[in-house]
């Protein structure tokens, strides 16, 4: 298992002030900072781009930045990503029509890649490119939108992908993206998360600091 991470998503951020909140987050205790790149082809919603990964790392940021690309094509705007100082680069299987190519070009460029399951997406994606990959992202709600429901199937296929990367002998992250809150973060540590996404749960808390420490506490808990 891997040491723990909480990653805001800073999809549910003031974007009018976004370096102000990322440095909030960071400052609070977040360990990473995640980055929701949305096309409105791939998932029906348009956010983020390089240019702004890039204004990120010009304003200060030095903690890793994970880009999750909802993207499609995806291998055309890695490169760009991977300029503007991303850390990890993950992408849908769904999007790439070659996804062994694409794990390959996310690492060339020296960033860490990952792979993203959808909610009814199957894990026997994994079987062939789990050797190649850092980071195993399985989506708990639809892509598209932050403040939506936890969907509880994820839960069992986190039990699932966790004996997967044991089995490999592999440092990989198992990262989990969704509905995650401080009153079901405890289940989802128990079932093999060890990066944690949170978007709403952090950005809409009044107290940063005291929501990081609470989501930590109860990992924390899970793994004595
Ligand atoms: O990738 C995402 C949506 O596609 C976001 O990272 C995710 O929804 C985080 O938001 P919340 O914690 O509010 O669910
Ligand atoms: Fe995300």
């Amino acid at each position: 298992m891997q040491s723990t991470v909480i990653a805001p998503s800073i999809l549910s951020a003031n974007f009018a002030k976004l370096g102000e909140e990322v440095d909030a987050v960071l400052a609070a205790g977040a360990d990473w900072v995640h980055f929701d790149v949305m096309d409105n082809h791939y998932v029906p919603n348009l956010t983020i781009g390089p240019l702004v990964c890039e204004a990120l790392r010009k304003h200060g940021v030095t903690a890793p930045i994970d880009v999750h690309l909802m993207v499609e094509p995806v291998d055309r705007i890695v490169p760009d990503f991977a300029k503007a100082g991303a850390s990890m680069i993950t992408f849908h299987p769904e999007a790439s029509r070659h996804v062994h190519r694409t794990v390959q070009l996310i690492r060339s460029l020296g960033c860490q890649a990952g792979i993203v399951l959808n909610p009814a997406t199957p894990v026997d994606v994994l079987d062939y490119v789990l050797a190649d990959i850092d980071m195993v992202l399985l989506m708990s709600v639809n892509p598209g939108f932050g403040g939506q429901a936890f969907i509880p199937s994820a839960l069992d296929k986190l039990r699932r992908v966790r004996s997967m990367i044991d089995a490999s002998g592999r440092a990989v992250r198992l990262e989990i993206d969704g509905g995650v809150k401080a009153d079901n973060i405890a289940e989802i540590a128990a079932a093999g998360a060890d990066t944690f996404v949170a978007g709403s749960a952090i950005f809409n808390a009044p107290d940063y600091a005291g929501i990081i420490a609470t989501m930590k506490a109860a990992v924390a808990g899970t793994r004595r």
